[in-house]
């Protein structure tokens, strides 16, 4: 039987339990505000050490100044990437009892702020050993159970998988809470922040928004849906029980030997660069089709096909120079987030011609 010490997770002996917990939803859906009171009740009520990682403040200054200085989707995916290494790196420390190294080559200002935010939630501290500088971890971080949670949007699956894998390197829990809240009320909230987003971004992520679906995917299935705008305390017995659920059950990698195995085929038999030709291909005809449907402009028609030609040139240019943007942490390439990309990219144009039209 557990004691009351095993539950809370402070015994000092057995397996140090850790949690990767991915908080996805639309913008202003209440992720952050949610992260932090869940922050304070877990090191409140269970004893843990928590870390949120929110990407907004986490991301390079610079690249939040404005919507219009907001980087390319792609640019998005290599700055998610890296910091994911980061936490690898943060995550290595933990599980290896040793100090931090530091990433050989990272974003300064992005890796700066990743360090804050580790030593603002007392999981580590900066130390001169032999006249260097170094980081090392707090007592609370290698002696509690430690519970990481990543506040950003994680509105397409594959950017999800991606924080699954690395619980499945380490053997980690996973877990994710979706913050589901009206289109409208996220609408609403963001109109009253003094940084808002273009309402136009909050309605395309919304249309491209894909729910966590564990019937669908295994790997999701340790996931919860928390309507919002109720308070989050009204869930806090279920968010816990997910999170219990998560720190007892780590993900094991032979679990998934056959997931991984059939994932690995399918990139080794498929001639990734074909398929990505084919798709983007069917998806331009397509888009175009629509385009002619709505009876846009033959004049700005030419331009719309000008530019999603160039789209999937500048795409496919990318996939043949093996472009490490579409690598994930195994090394493989995602087709799936390679279309993802382009389908996004694809819509901001088709906007543009759309709005010219009315
Ligand atoms: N339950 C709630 N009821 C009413 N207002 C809320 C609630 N949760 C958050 N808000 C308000 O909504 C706004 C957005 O909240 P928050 O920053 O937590 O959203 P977010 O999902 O993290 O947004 P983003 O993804 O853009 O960072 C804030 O002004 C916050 O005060």
């Amino acid at each position: 039987m557990k004691t009351a010490e095993n539950t809370r997770g402070t015994c000092s002996d057995g397996p140090r339990k850790r949690v990767l917990c991915v908080l996805c939803g639309l913008p202003a859906a209440g992720k952050s505000t949610f992260a932090r009171a869940l922050a304070h009740r877990l090191r409140q009520e269970q004893g843990w050490a928590v870390g949120v990682v929110a990407y907004d403040d986490v991301m390079p200054d610079a690249f939040l100044a404005g919507a219009r200085a907001r980087p390319a989707p792609s640019q998005w995916k290599l700055l998610r990437q890296e910091l994911l290494k980061y936490l690898e790196y943060f995550l290595m420390a933990v599980i290896n009892g040793c100090q931090m190294s530091v990433p050989p080559s990272r974003t300064e200002a992005m890796w700066e702020d990743f360090i804050t935010c580790l030593k603002d939630q007392d999981l580590i501290f900066s130390a001169a050993y032999e006249a260097q500088s170094c980081y090392l971890l707090t007592k609370t971080a290698v002696s509690r159970p430690l519970f990481l949670v990543l506040d950003d949007n994680f509105y397409y699956q594959s950017m999800r998988y991606e924080v699954y894998q690395l619980a499945r390197k380490y053997s980690l829990g996973f877990c994710q809470l979706f913050l589901d809240c009206p289109l409208e009320t996220c609408l609403q909230r963001n109109g009253q922040r003094p940084r808002a987003l273009p309402p136009e971004t909050i309605h395309l992520m919304g249309r491209k928004l894909e729910k966590p679906n564990p019937e669908k995917n295994a790997w999701e299935h340790n996931s919860l849906t928390i309507p919002s705008p109720s308070c989050a305390s009204e869930a806090s017995l279920e968010v816990t029980d997910l999170l219990l659920t998560a720190l007892e059950n780590p993900v094991k990698y032979a679990e998934d030997d056959m997931e991984q195995k059939e994932t690995d085929r399918i990139i080794c038999s498929t001639n990734v660069l074909h398929k990505a030709d084919q798709t983007l291909r069917r998806i331009v005809s397509q888009t175009m089709k629509g385009a002619k449907d709505e009876q846009v402009l033959p004049h700005n028609l030419k331009l719309l096909a000008e530019e999603l030609n160039k789209l999937k040139a500048e795409f496919l240019e990318d996939l043949k120079q093996g472009n490490k943007k579409y690598l994930c942490f195994q090394q493989t390439i995602d087709i799936s987030d390679v279309i993802s990309f382009f389908h996004y990219e694809k819509d901001n144009i088709v906007q543009k011609y759309f709005s010219k039209q009315h």
